[in-house]
């Protein structure tokens, strides 16, 4: 595992949580790098897509994720030197990735470009088992959530803005499909485990929400000071 000695916090959670928002910020506000572990099942399953490659051809989706040529330019994220940042947030991309995540081959792939993450001065990092299996020796782990119809309302209001058709009805059924097979597959299933903390973020505005992560993070490493 790489240096131990590097601070990591990560936050799993189901869909529309608000991880990727609030680990970014809290990236921000901390200096750290930060990884939305998320993105690289979003591009294998993008790439797949892209060569018309089944969910259920494990050895090609394995194959391709090997040789997956990615890179965070700025802001964006590319795939063999093409932006497609906007692409891979598609609901399509998020359900495909859903699928394909449950093949530990596929899982097995991906660790090492995970954990290559982790630099000084520290890392946030946000997914379904960065705290359980990518991290487990994480400085601070937590498991964001918030109830199903809010998480929908969110998702929701960011695809209205972004100028994508969607409907709540239709958002609250595919995030409950996608978190029952997130939770109850075989592989690294999205769980909360005892050295994690919980916060539900349902009626809790963004910068509420960074905030307390921040205070956590900093209780934390106060007391290892001490
Ligand atoms: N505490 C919060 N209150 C309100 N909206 C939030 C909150 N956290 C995140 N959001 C919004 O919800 C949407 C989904 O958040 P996102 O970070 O993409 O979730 P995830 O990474 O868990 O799928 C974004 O538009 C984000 O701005
Ligand atoms: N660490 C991770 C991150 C994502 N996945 C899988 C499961 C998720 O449904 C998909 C897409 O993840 P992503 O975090 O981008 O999805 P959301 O933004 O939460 O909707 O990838 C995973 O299995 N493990």
């Amino acid at each position: 595992m790489k240096n131990q000695a590097i601070p990591v916090i990560t936050l799993d959670g189901p869909s529309a949580s608000g991880k990727g928002t609030i680990a970014h910020l809290v990236a921000q506000a901390l200096g750290f790098h930060y990884l939305d572990s998320g993105v690289l099942y979003r591009l294998v399953a993008l790439a797949a897509m892209k060569h018309a490659i089944a969910a259920e051809d494990e050895p090609n989706i394995v194959a391709m994720a090997r040789c997956l040529n990615v890179s965070f330019v700025d802001a964006t994220v590319q795939l063999d030197g093409v932006d497609v940042s906007e692409a891979v947030r598609a609901e399509i991309c998020g359900e495909y990735a859903s699928r394909i995540a449950q093949y530990p081959t596929l899982r097995e792939v991906l660790l090492d470009r995970q954990r290559n993450f982790r630099e000084l001065p520290g890392l946030v990092t946000d997914g379904r088992d960065m705290g359980s299996v990518v991290f487990p020796d994480a400085t601070l782990k937590i498991y964001l959530t918030a109830d199903a119809e809010e998480r929908a309302r969110r998702r929701y209001k960011q695809l209205i803005e972004k100028g994508i058709n969607a409907n709540i009805a239709d958002l609250v059924a595919s995030l409950r499909e996608r978190d029952e097979r997130d939770s109850k597959r075989l592989a690294s299933p999205l769980q909360q485990c005892e050295d994690t903390h919980l916060l539900d973020t349902t009626g809790f505005s963004i910068d509420q929400v960074v905030n307390q992560v921040l205070s956590m993070y900093a209780d934390i490493s106060t007391t290892s000071q001490l």
